[in-house]
């Protein structure tokens, strides 16, 4: 298949990226890093997590950054909700954009949000009904779709299940989440011509860890396989909490020279990212894990 001509790159670095920092990120510098993404092109910038703060700290203040952030017209900020109560404190701070979070297996589920599967998919149907009669748009996650770190193999069937089910929950999106990094680029694009059989590939998002270094291998195969939406996290920023040494995201400034590179359009002003990249990395301490964003910086 033909590449995509442009490809929509969210951004979930500021959510993703910094949910498993072990200090408190200052509020001023998660407000700061939204604001300069959001400054760069980027269509999408994932702005926090309304979930239990005793289960995930660093998003415990996702309300006073929504409040403080410069929304840009014409750039989306989605945050993450795991049931009613999580809606109702995304709707009071006037989101316009939900994501609710499942997995395609079960042991990942039951650590990650304390639940079953199907249990899940009952707690996202009021939440999903909801969100959408008040205008807000819901996206869709699964987690663990090329393999869990505590029952490893994941069948391709149960993420086409969970895949389905959240399509006909209302989300606009399904964001299939390589959450520990353990894809290979033939698995992924198998993975995407299975799934695309129950959700049309013009909904499906791919979110790869890079844990093994496979991430832009596995877009890259994604893409030929006809995808056009991919999460990525600045400076590749985060792992998850309940995904013991997984590395974060593939970096955003990684993908846009990939896509650069292609002579696919992502929008994103590479340097102006790379810089962000740069700063962040500083800001809390930590290798900038780009490779391009490291590169650009050694050229000066
Ligand atoms: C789902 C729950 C809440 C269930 O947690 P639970 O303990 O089963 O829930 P509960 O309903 O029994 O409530 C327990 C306490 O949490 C409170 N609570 C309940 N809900 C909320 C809420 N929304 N906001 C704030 N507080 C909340 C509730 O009020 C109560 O407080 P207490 O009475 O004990 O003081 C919990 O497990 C949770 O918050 N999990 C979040 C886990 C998480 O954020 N994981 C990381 C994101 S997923 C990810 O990174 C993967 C992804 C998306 O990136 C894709 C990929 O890479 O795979």
């Amino acid at each position: 298949m033909a590449l995509p001509s442009y490809v929509r790159i969210v951004e979930v670095g500021p959510r993703d990226g910094l949910q498993n920092e072990k200090a408190t990120v200052p509020l001023a510098v998660k407000i700061e890093l939204i604001d300069r993404l959001s400054d760069t092109g980027l269509p999408a910038v994932e702005a926090g997590a309304f979930v239990s703060p005793k289960w995930v700290p660093q998003m415990a203040d996702t309300a006073e950054v929504l409040a403080s952030i410069r929304r840009r017209s014409g750039v989306g900020y989605p945050v993450l909700v795991p049931n009613m109560k999580g809606l109702e404190q995304a709707v009071a701070s006037g989101v316009e954009e939900i994501a609710i979070f499942g997995a395609a297996s079960e042991a990942f589920s039951a650590k990650n949000i304390n639940c079953s599967i199907a249990e899940s998919l009952e707690r996202f149907r009021p939440v999903a009904e909801a969100a959408l009669a008040q205008g807000i748009r819901v996206r869709g996650y699964v987690s663990c779709v090329l393999g869990c770190p505590y029952q490893g193999e994941v069948p391709v069937s149960e993420v086409a299940r969970v895949s389905k089910a959240l399509l006909d929950l209302g989300c606009y999106e399904i964001s299939l989440g390589d959450t520990i990094g353990v894809g290979t680029a033939g698995k992924a694009r198998a993975l995407v011509e299975q799934v695309s059989a129950v959700v049309p590939l013009e909904k499906l998002a791919v979110h790869f860890h890079d844990t093994y270094g496979q991430a832009l291998a596995n877009i890259h195969a994604c893409l030929e396989a006809g995808v056009a939406v991919v999460d990525a996290s600045v400076a590749g920023l985060g792992g998850c909490p309940y995904a013991k040494g997984a590395s974060g995201n593939v970096a955003t400034e990684d993908v846009v020279y990939l896509l650069n590179g292609l002579g696919v359009d992502s929008g994103v002003d590479l340097e102006a990212l790379a810089a962000t990249g740069a700063w962040i990395s500083e800001a809390l301490g930590r290798p900038n894990g780009s490779k391009t964003g490291s590169a650009l910086a050694a050229a000066g």
